[in-house]
């Protein structure tokens, strides 16, 4: 069973659409990332699934039940992270004891606030009793993260969790949310910019654009600007003059964007390996990362300024002797190009 279906989705401010989801559905202890540029919906989604605004139209099920909002009974199963750590004006302690109250799970309290904090990389002895005031930015989105984690939820809504944190911090967020995940089997929801991490940590990933769903999985996004090739194709020139071809694209490009697949996608020595049915760019691989719930290496190549992603085994990677740094040839097919028009505005 699903933990969240989503069918017909529509939500707006004041009267102006900004998110329109015909289906999606989340998967029971999994990770999700939502990924998209500054106002694609991604908070807006997150608000919903964590039943705090409901819906201007459509529904929300939640492991097959509809769920309505502020419905008590999920909320109490579900934990969100704002974007912003609004911090009560009382200690550390307080701050990360008051969910636990609220919810009226006190069983061991002090035990439960000292591991949440400790997970999130804060001395509890040094920082329980420290006013919320006493704390730097880095270390109040930590605790706001440790007042989730305590409370050990069965879902963990998480939005944008590193920016505005030094780089120590945003690694400790990362950390303390794969234990969540690992521990208690937490699924995971988490809205970034950090595509590295979560491509890294997500089973699957959303992509959302001005308010749409434009892709789901483990996806390579083109944006435009696209230029009509005679066919019914379309042309994206890159940043170093190589070109991207794609077949059945939509009459008006305007916003349109081309998905790739990574299964349809490959990397070859020479560009007379790639076979006729794929065209090559030329590029290089600026990151290897291990996909860690499928053992797969994450293979993060840069053509014409572009990032593309593949995924090979270890053992095809060491094989071929291809390391961060190596130029290689990315094959991709024209006829395999996915299409989004654009979203809502
Ligand atoms: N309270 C609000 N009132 C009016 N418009 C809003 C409100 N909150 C968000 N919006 C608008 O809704 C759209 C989606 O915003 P949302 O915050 O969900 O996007 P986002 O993908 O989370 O953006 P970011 O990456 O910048 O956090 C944007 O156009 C935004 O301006």
């Amino acid at each position: 069973m699903a933990l969240y279906e989503l069918e017909n989705i529509q939500h707006h401010y004041k009267g102006t659409p900004v998110l329109s989801i015909d289906r999606l559905r989340i998967a029971e202890n999994s990770v999700t990332g939502l990924c998209g540029p500054n106002g694609s919906g991604k908070t807006t989604l997150l608000s919903l699934l964590g039943l705090i605004a409901p819906p201007a139209a459509g529904a929300i099920y939640f492991r097959g039940h509809r769920a309505r909002p502020y419905d008590g009974r999920i909320r109490d199963k579900v934990a969100l992270l704002p974007q912003q750590s609004f911090l009560l004006k009382r200690s550390v302690y307080q701050n990360v004891a008051y969910g636990l109250r609220i919810r009226k799970n006190t069983d061991n309290e002090s035990g439960r606030v000292a591991h949440a904090l400790s997970l999130v990389g804060l001395n509890p002895e040094k920082f329980t009793g420290r006013p919320w005031y006493a704390l730097s930015g880095g270390e109040a989105r930590r605790v706001a993260m440790a007042a989730r984690l305590a409370l050990r939820p069965e879902v963990l809504l998480l939005d944008e969790p590193t920016t505005s944190v030094d780089a120590a911090s945003a690694q400790l967020m990362r950390e303390a949310a794969a234990e969540a995940h690992l521990q208690w089997g937490t699924s995971l929801i988490i809205a970034s910019h950090d595509m590295q991490w979560l491509q890294g940590i997500c089973y699957d990933l959303v992509y959302l654009f001005s308010g749409t769903i434009l892709g789901k999985g483990k996806k390579t996004i083109v944006f435009g600007p696209w230029e009509h090739t005679s066919g019914g194709g379309a042309m994206r020139t890159l940043a170093d003059g190589q070109v991207l071809m794609a077949e059945n694209a939509p009459r008006d490009l305007t916003g349109a964007a081309a998905i790739l697949d990574p299964d349809d996608m490959s990397l070859h020595a020479s560009p007379d390996d790639a076979g006729a049915k794929k065209r090559p760019l030329k590029g290089r691989i600026v990151c290897l990362d291990l996909e860690q719930h499928t053992d797969l290496i994450r293979v993060l190549v840069f053509a014409g300024r572009s990032e593309f992603c593949l995924y090979l085994d270890a053992q095809t990677l060491s094989a071929r002797g291809w390391q961060p740094g190596t130029e290689l040839w990315l094959a991709y097919r024209p006829d395999r190009v996915q299409w989004k028009a654009h979203g809502l505005q």
